[in-house]
C-alpha cells in the first residue's frame, strides 16, 4: 500500500532538502564499496597482524577474498544490565559464522554509559557526548578494514545512536544490529515511581527506596520501561537493522541465542561476496528514517530521539528537522501504552503482539513506507511476524494475529489511543524546543504560570525540600545545554515536580537540557535552542515572568514586552564546576564544538 499522503509529502520534502548531501554521501559509499572485499587492499604485513591469532585455516581464508569476514563491534560491560548479556555473544557469533562458511572477529569495543547509574550525577554530563565518542570508537574498530560486514552489539540510550552513526559512516558495509532483549518484569514501573515520590516527600526512607528500585531493576536485560533504550530497539526493527521479531525476546533464552546465530549468518549472506549485497548506507534512506520517526510517534518513544534521529540521519546525508518530526506526529496515531505512557512494560507490549503487530497496523493505513530495504530483504511486510523456536530448534516466523493480545497495551490503527503521536515542536520568544505529551494528561497540555529560575536541578530539589514550591509555577532550569555542561538528563526533577502536580499545583518545566525517555507525567519543554550558554533568550527570563507553554498550538512564550526582553542583559552562570572532575575535563573540546540541539547536538556536523 502506498504511504499516507502526508507522510509521502514529508518524505519527499526530506529527499529534496537532503539531495546534495545524500548524493555526495552515496558517491563516497559506492567508491568505498567498489574497492571491496577490503582485505584485498591490505598489505601482507597488515593482513598478518589482522589474522595473527586466527587458526591456520582461517588465515588461509582471510588471505583470500572469497570467504566473508564479519566484524563484531561490542558495547559489552557489566554496568548496563542491558549490555551484560553481550559478554557471551562473540563466541556464539564466531561459531555461527563458521557454520555459515565465514569468519568473525571482534573488530573493537565501544564504551557504554548507563544513564540510570549516572542519573543526577556528574557522569551524566558525559552522557550525550558518549554517543559521538561511541561512533568514533566503533570507527576505530572498523578502520582495520578487514571486514565484509559488521554486527553491532548495543542497546541503550546513546549506544545504538552512536553505533548507527558509525554503521552509516561505514555505509559501504552491511550492518546487522543484534539485541540482547529486555529484563523480565519486576516491580511495576508505576509502583517504583510511587515509592520515589514518597521518598521525595520524606514519607519512606532510603532502605524502602533501595528495596523498590532493586525489585524493579533486578537482572540482565534492558530496563522494562519504554525509555530511550527500548525506543532504540523499536527503531532498529522498524528501520530494518534487526531481524524480524528480534527486539524484545528476553536474554538467556534459547530463542535469544537462535536469533543471535541467525543474525550473524544473515550478515554474512548480505556482503558483496554474495547475491544480496545490502550496504547499510544504501539500505537506510529517507523512507527508513521516516519509518523510524513514525514508529517513535506510534509508540510514544523517547524525546532523546529528537536529537539522535537527526544525528543518525545526518550520518547518511539525510537532513531531518524538528518540523518534520512535529508534522509527522500530527498524523501518526498513538498505538501503544507502555510506561511512562501507560502501566504496561515492554514485556507486556511484546506479549500483546509487539513489533510485528505494530508494523502490521501501521502498514495497513500507509503510515509506513513498505518499499524499503532491510537486512532481511525487501519490504516491511516480512516484519509483521512473531519469531518463535520450532521443534527442531530453528526459528519459525508466524504472522501476527489480527487482534491485539491486550488492547489496553497495543491497539489497532482503527482504534488508536490518541490520533497523534504527542511529540510536538514548540516555538516562540524563548527559542525552539520539544515536548512529549503522550504521558501528560490533556488538562495539562497548556500551562501558564510564573517562572522560577534555577541554574541546576539540585537547586530545585533543595527548594522543594524547603517547602518553597507549593504553588503554580514554571521551573526554568537553564545552563543545561550541550555547550554549558553536556546537556544532561534532568530526570531527578520528575519525583518533586510529580508530587507538586499531584498536590494540584499547575507545574511545568522549561529547560535547555534533556529529560529521560522514562520521564513523562509533567509537561516539559526541553532541548531549548539556542541554549542559555549560546545567547539563547532563556537566559533573559527572570523569577516571576509569566510563561505560557501551549502544547496544543506548539508555542512557548515568556509574556514580557518584546522591547523589555531585548533590553535585558542575559544571566551568566558559573560553570567552572562543570569543567573538571569525573572526566569532564576530557570533553572540553566537545563542549566547544557541539552543534545545536535541533541539529542533533553533535560534534560531527
Ligand atoms: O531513557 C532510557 O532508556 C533510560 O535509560 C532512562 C533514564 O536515563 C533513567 O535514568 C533510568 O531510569 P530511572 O531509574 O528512572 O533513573
Ligand atoms: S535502559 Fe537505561 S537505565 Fe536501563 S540499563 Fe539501559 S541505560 Fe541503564
Amino acid at each position: 500500500m502506498a504511504a499516507h499522503s502526508r507522510i509521502e509529502a514529508i518524505t519527499a520534502r526530506i529527499v529534496e532538502r537532503s539531495k546534495p548531501h545524500r548524493e555526495a554521501y552515496l558517491d563516497r559509499l559506492r567508491r568505498a564499496a567498489s574497492k571491496g572485499p577490503h582485505r584485498a587492499t591490505l598489505s601482507c604485513g597488515n593482513l598478518a597482524h589482522g589474522f595473527a591469532v586466527c587458526s591456520p585455516s582461517e588465515k588461509a581464508a582471510l588471505a583470500g577474498d572469497v570467504v566473508p569476514n564479519l566484524g563484531i563491534i561490542t558495547a559489552y560491560n557489566d554496568m548496563l544490565s542491558a549490555h551484560q548479556p553481550y559478554e557471551t555473544f562473540p563466541p556464539i557469533i564466531r561459531e555461527a559464522a563458521r557454520e555459515a562458511g565465514g569468519i568473525a572477529q571482534v573488530a573493537g569495543g565501544v564504551p557504554a554509559m548507563c544513564d540510570g547509574v549516572t542519573q543526577g550525577q556528574p557522569g551524566m554530563e558525559l552522557s550525550l557526548f558518549s554517543r559521538d565518542a561511541i561512533a568514533m570508537a566503533a570507527g576505530i574498530g572498523l578502520s582495520h578494514n578487514m571486514f565484509d560486514a559488521a554486527v553491532y552489539l548495543g542497546i541503550c540510550d546513546k549506544i545504538v545512536p552512536g553505533l548507527v552513526i558509525a554503521a552509516l559512516s561505514f555505509g559501504h558495509l552491511p550492518a546487522v544490529f543484534i539485541p540482547a532483549g529486555p529484563m523480565t518484569s519486576g516491580l511495576p514501573n508505576d509502583e517504583k515511581s510511587r515509592i520515589r515520590q514518597l521518598y521525595a516527600e520524606g514519607k519512606v526512607g532510603r532502605a524502602e527506596l533501595l528495596e523498590a528500585e532493586s525489585k524493579s531493576y533486578h537482572g540482565p536485560g534492558t530496563c522494562t520501561f519504554y525509555g530511550t533504550a527500548n525506543s532504540n530497539q523499536m527503531l532498529m526493527e522498524i528501520m530494518g537493522f534487526h531481524l524480524p521479531g528480534a527486539s524484545f525476546v528476553n536474554p538467556g533464552t534459547k530463542l535469544r541465542e537462535a536469533l543471535t546465530r541467525e543474525a550473524a549468518k544473515r550478515a554474512l549472506a548480505i556482503t558483496a561476496l554474495g547475491n544480496e549485497f545490502t550496504p547499510a548506507g544504501e539500505m537506510i534512506d529517507e523512507r527508513s528514517i521516516v519509518n523510524g520517526v513514525v514508529g517513535l510517534h506510534a509508540t510514544g518513544g523517547s524525546t532523546n530521539h529528537t536529537l539522535h534521529l537527526v544525528a543518525m540521519a545526518r550520518a547518511a546525508g539525510i537532513l531531518l528537522t524538528w518540523q518534520d518530526i512535529s508534522e509527522l506526529s500530527d498524523v501518526v496515531p498513538l498505538l501503544a501504552r507502555v510506561y511512562p505512557n501507560g502501566l504496561a512494560d515492554v514485556n507486556h507490549f511484546h506479549a500483546a503482539g509487539g513489533m510485528g503487530f505494530l508494523i502490521k497496523q501501521l502498514l495497513k493505513q500507509g503510515y509506513l513506507h513498505d518499499d524499503v530495504r532491510t537486512v532481511f530483504g525487501q519490504g516491511l511486510e516480512v516484519y509483521t511476524v512473531e519469531a518463535k523456536l520450532g521443534a527442531d530448534g530453528q526459528i519459525v516466523r508466524e504472522p501476527v494475529p489480527e487482534e491485539s493480545g491486550d488492547p489496553k497495551v497495543l491497539t489497532t490503527v482503527e482504534t488508536p489511543f490518541q490520533s497523534n503521536g504527542g511529540l510536538k515542536m514548540l516555538t516562540g520568544n524563548i527559542g525552539r524546543g520539544v515536548i512529549k505529551i503522550s504521558a501528560v494528561k490533556p488538562e495539562r497540555h497548556v500551562v501558564e504560570a510564573p517562572a522560577i529560575v534555577f541554574h541546576d536541578q539540585q537547586e530545585l530539589q533543595e527548594a522543594f525540600k524547603r517547602g518553597d514550591l507549593n504553588r503554580d509555577f514554571v521551573a526554568v532550569v537553564r545552563f543545561q545545554g550541550p555547550k554549558a555542561n553536556g546537556m544532561p538528563e534532568l530526570h531527578r526533577l520528575t519525583p518533586p515536580l510529580g508530587v507538586l502536580q499531584d498536590r494540584g499545583f499547575k507545574v511545568a518545566l522549561v529547560t535547555d537540557g534533556r529529560m529521560s525517555g522514562a520521564s513523562g507525567k509533567v509537561p516539559a519543554a526541553i532541548h531549548l535552542t539556542p541554549e542559555a550558554s549560546d545567547g539563547g533568550p532563556i537566559a533573559k527570563i527572570k523569577d516571576g515572568d509569566m510563561i505560557r507553554l501551549d502544547a496544543v498550538n506548539g508555542t512557548l512564550e515568556v509574556l514580557v514586552d518584546e522591547a523589555e526582553l531585548a533590553a535585558r542583559a542575559p544571566a551568566v552562570a558559573d560553570l567552572s564546576e562543570n569543567e573538571f572532575g569525573m572526566g569532564r575535563e576530557l570533553f572540553a573540546a566537545f563542549r566547544r564544538n557541539v552543534g545545536h540541539a535541533d541539529q542533533g547536538a553533535s560534534v560531527f556536523a
